[in-house]
């Protein structure tokens, strides 16, 4: 821990550092693509060949998941021909985690030499459009914790990984929007396919009706509990980035409605839903240097 300036920051650079030593020193692997799997979602690195895992525990300075569906391992492996890094399992404000050791995984793929962060999600559907089970490429988002002050780059800003005042409207890159939504074409995939605007909400109480109306008015499709924080640091340290998040659930705007929602039904829309995201993750992966190329990828 160190502090400067009256904030405390639970992560120094050595700390990164000593972890990147560590996993370079253990992994041949040199990934340029990292994915972080949502709730449910640790699937999406069943396909990666030349795998070696290491579980979080075993991991210097790695927070360990305390979420079912979080499986909490890291997996290097190739997928595609692409080497990749996936988290099986991600840390959330509502675990007692700081921000610093929520996004702790984002900055250590950055010292691996990753250039492109996958993130996926479960979130609950507020546009009136969606059905449970669309996946929707996460255009843009609304950091409702950072508002108050809960903000993964609040404190001393380290230079070494980015600006102070980083920007984020070209948070999600457009590029690869444009290619998922092409994959989706490719796919058959279009009825269930959308795009909107993600709100991360602290949690881990699932929303009132009074704030879910909140949220829809303030212009949120969908809203969940991650994410945001991760794509913020990816962002600050020059990574490009890239969201889905799955609807599992609509979010009860009706007071007349009686349907409960629960982490049971997420991960059991996440489990439903799997292969489709995998697919679209895999296939995107695999066309990630035509954008490098500057390729038109139709
Ligand atoms: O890690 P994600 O954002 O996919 O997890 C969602 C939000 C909560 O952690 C949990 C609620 O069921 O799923
Ligand atoms: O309805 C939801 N609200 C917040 N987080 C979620 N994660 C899955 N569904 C939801």
């Amino acid at each position: 821990m160190h502090t400067k300036g009256g904030t405390e920051c639970c992560c120094s650079f050595e700390d990164y550092n000593q972890t990147t030593e560590w996993l370079l020193s253990r992994t041949r692997h040199r990934p340029k693509i990292a994915v972080v799997c949502g709730s449910g979602l640790g699937l999406l690195a069943d396909r990666v060949i030349n795998k070696q895992t290491f579980p979080y525990a075993d991991i210097p300075h790695f927070p360990v998941s305390t979420v079912p569906g979080h499986e909490g391992c890291l997996v290097f492996g190739v997928l595609k021909g692409k080497c990749c890094v996936f988290m099986q399992g991600r840390f959330h404000l509502y675990e007692g985690y700081s921000l610093c050791k929520v996004t702790f995984p984002v900055r250590i793929f950055k010292l691996l030499g990753v250039e492109t962060l996958i993130v996926t999600n479960a979130s609950g559907g507020l546009c009136p459009d969606f059905k449970v089970g669309d996946i929707m490429l996460i255009k843009d988002h609304i950091n409702l914790p950072g508002f108050a002050g809960q903000h993964p780059l609040c404190g001393p800003n380290d230079e070494r990984f980015g600006i102070r005042f980083p920007c984020m409207s070209d948070a999600y890159s457009k590029e690869l929007r444009k290619l998922a939504l092409d994959i989706s074409h490719e796919l058959d995939y279009t009825n269930f396919v959308r795009e909107g605007v993600y709100c991360m909400v602290s949690g881990p109480n699932f929303e009132t009706i009074a704030e879910a109306r909140m949220l829809q008015i303030l212009g949120c499709d969908s809203v969940g509990m991650s994410t945001v924080p991760e794509v913020t640091v990816a962002k600050h340290c020059g990574l490009r980035v890239f969201g889905l998040s799955l609807i599992t659930n609509k979010v009860s705007l009706d007071y007349s409605r009686e349907e409960r929602v629960n982490h049971e039904e997420v991960l059991e829309i996440s489990k439903m839903r799997a292969e489709h995201l995998q697919m679209m993750v895999n296939t995107l992966i695999a066309r990630t240097h035509l954008l490098d190329e500057g390729l038109n990828t139709n």
